[in-house]
């Protein structure tokens, strides 16, 4: 059966009150949807004020105590969406990137994902509960906690996606932001600024490649041909949003029968290296 893996980022848990607006939208994909995880970031600006307090301590802070620390945001808002789904009657349960099974290098603050061995969420799934997965983080393989770069929780949603879907095909991941979808320029800037249905791959790289922050580039590049990306707003959930895959992805499902493979997506592009996610 295929896991819907949706992904909330700062914007839409930047205050307590807008956990039970995502435990209401998680609910409604519970309703259509058997088995769904949720991938959620740290509230608006609080990674920022964890580096920031860790450089009123220590100008340089040594890299791994930096990881324990800022990680921290993420672990706030697992738990506290998953107290606001029990609110509502949902079964849930939050893990952190190291229970979620998310391996990685052992570069802290760039580390990247090297496996996902989703065990603990595969259970949960199983036991008909929501798996509440913080993201940004890992562990390394010398179990130390590790983070994935500034944005990295949509890199966590995608790697998650293809764990868990590895029998299924054209899984999709949804990312719910406070914008209806990836425009032509940032529609915060510029209220004429015209949204896209569609996006390739490529073209979603390029238009993250070139400095917007809507979508973590390197989540796009482990996504591409395995999984569909879908931007949408937490606001008006009546838009599709924008839908990242490629047109025979679309057109004809069973051509990529063959050619999904298991293995990591290797590509190089300028500017940014992919190897692992
Ligand atoms: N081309 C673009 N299309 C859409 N949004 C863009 C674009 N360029 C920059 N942005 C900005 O990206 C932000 C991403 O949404 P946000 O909800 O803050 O994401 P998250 O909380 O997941 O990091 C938007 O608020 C928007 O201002
Ligand atoms: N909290 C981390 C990870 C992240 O991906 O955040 P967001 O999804 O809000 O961009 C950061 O601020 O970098």
């Amino acid at each position: 059966m295929k896991t819907l893996v949706i992904k909330f980022g700062g914007a839409a848990v930047a205050s307590p009150a807008c956990f039970d607006h995502v435990a209401e939208i998680v609910k409604s994909k519970i309703e259509k949807k058997k088995r769904v995880v949720v991938v959620v970031s740290a509230m608006k600006g609080a990674t920022d004020r964890l580096i920031n307090l860790a450089k009123e301590v220590h100008p340089n802070p040594p890299k791994r105590e930096y990881d324990m620390l800022v990680t921290v945001g993420e672990r706030i808002s697992i738990s506290l969406l998953a107290m606001a789904m029990d609110k509502i009657g949902l079964q849930a349960k939050s893990f952190t990137g190291s229970q979620s099974g998310i391996i990685t290098t052992s570069s802290h603050s760039e580390a990247r994902i090297i496996a996902v061995k989703p065990h603990r969420i595969e259970k949960s799934l199983n036991e008909s509960q929501v798996a509440i997965v913080a993201g940004f983080q890992g562990v390394s393989e010398q179990n130390e906690i590790t983070t994935l770069g500034r944005g990295g929780s949509d890199t966590t949603a995608v790697a998650l996606a293809i764990a868990l879907n590895r029998e299924n095909f054209f899984s999709e991941v949804e990312f719910y932001k406070d914008v209806r979808g990836i425009y032509d320029r940032d529609p915060h800037l510029d209220k004429t600024a015209s949204k896209y249905d569609f996006l390739s791959y490529e073209e979603a790289l390029k238009i993250t490649l070139a400095g917007a922050k809507i979508l973590h580039p390197r989540a796009i590049a482990l996504a591409k041909d395995r999984v569909r990306l879908r931007i949408r707003s937490f606001i008006d959930l009546n838009d599709d949003g924008t839908v990242i895959g490629s047109d025979a992805y679309l057109k004809e499902e069973t051509l990529f029968y063959e050619s999904l493979d298991p293995r990591p997506y290797q590509v190089s592009l300028k500017g940014l290296k992919v190897g692992q996610c």
